[in-house]
């Protein structure tokens, strides 16, 4: 594949004294960048959406813990990781349902904690692996995920899973472009993800750069699309894997599953390695982001709701294992997961 012409899109730059994050929270009409100059800075971004996507996050909070090491005078890594503690927290409370941002920060914890005096380019090293490791995860699962879908399949996706989220490429529309590309998607459907429309707003966007027509549906549309058997394949990423496959996602995606389900079309879960969490048994055991109720209460910025109306605003939602027919990640495929099958690819919880 080539795979360069899916790269001009580039959420996370890194610029040696700052992080320059790409605002998808303007996107797609105003492309502005937000410059980082401390931690502080990609921990709001990180909470504020400007950078949003469980494994952009992760890669946006290990140059954060990069930024916040600036300045930071210790004989070693143990010495340095005791003065960036603080900071590091800070950085992982910003949201708490996508693993990738706590798997970062503890892959730098431990890096650190093992290192000499030359901690500060041993960090520095471990956050550029993260970001060129995403990467290349997404480039594999592309071809991993795209040979399980039938030619001249029909697809839907949730979301935004593309470059914007992640290093480049994707999880779930790294799938689709190699799909697309391997003539086996012949249609492409986005759910537009209210409230915050990631996939009206960011999706679409992204496809149409790569000349990919994809047909924008409201959310409540999924199931009546499925009813007329359009869609093969429900393909979408996630934020935390739990060990026994239970995945949470955006809001929205396990009504998705249950239609898929009901209407005999398939769900596949892309997500690197970095997303899963055995840790966490199942998902009911997943903190799930309470965002703000008056993001449902507007639509870009303009308030649609009467005033005195309240709102309920879970930003992910928990689809059971089993109504998951694949997990693709980079180490490979788990199909009709369970904890045995999670277990052979990522050890013991
Ligand atoms: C590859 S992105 C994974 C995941 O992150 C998104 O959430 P958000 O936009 O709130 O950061 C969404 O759940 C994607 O599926």
């Amino acid at each position: 594949m080539d795979f360069e012409r899916y790269d001009r899109i580039r959420p996370i730059r890194w610029e040696g004294d700052q992080l320059s994050l790409l605002d998808q929270r303007r996107l797609p009409f105003v492309v502005e960048h937000v410059a980082c100059r401390d931690s502080e800075a990609v921990g709001r971004a990180i909470h504020d959406l400007v950078v949003r996507g469980a494994p952009a996050i992760g890669i946006a909070a290990a140059w954060g813990a990069v930024l916040a090491a600036r300045g930071v005078d210790a004989v070693d890594g143990a010495a340095a990781l005791a003065r960036l503690a603080p900071a590091l927290d800070r950085l992982q409370a910003a949201r708490p349902t996508a693993v990738n941002l706590m798997w970062a920060l503890a892959r730098l914890r431990r890096v650190l904690a093992a290192a000499g005096a030359d901690w500060a380019a041993v960090l520095e090293a471990e956050a550029r692996a993260i970001e060129t490791e995403d990467l290349a995860a997404n480039r594999h699962m592309g071809a991993l995920g795209a040979a399980l879908i039938e030619p001249g399949s029909g697809v839907l996706t949730h979301c935004n899973t593309g470059s914007l989220a992640t290093a480049g490429f994707g999880t779930a529309l790294g799938v689709i472009r190699a799909g697309v590309a391997e003539g086996r998607i012949g249609r492409v459907f986005a759910s537009e993800t209210r409230p915050w429309l990631q996939g009206a707003r960011l999706t679409v966007w992204e496809l149409l750069q790569d000349g990919i027509a994809a047909t924008l549906i409201a959310d409540g549309a999924a199931a009546h699309l499925m009813k007329t058997g359009a869609v093969q394949w429900v393909i979408v990423g996630a934020d935390r894997i739990c060990a026994n496959g239970d995945t949470a996602n955006k809001i929205g995606t396990y009504s998705h599953a249950i239609a898929a389900r009901h209407h005999g079309a398939k769900v596949m879960v892309v997500a690197p390695s970095s997303t899963v969490d055995m840790a966490t048994a199942h998902g009911d055991d997943i903190e799930i982001e309470m965002r703000d109720p008056a993001e449902l209460l507007s639509v870009a910025g303009t308030r649609t709701v009467a005033e005195g109306v309240q709102a309920w605003n879970p930003v992910f939602d928990v689809t059971p294992a089993g109504l998951i027919d694949a997990i693709v990640t980079e180490r490979g495929v788990v199909m009709a997961p369970d904890r045995a099958r999670m277990q052979a690819l990522f050890g013991p919880g």
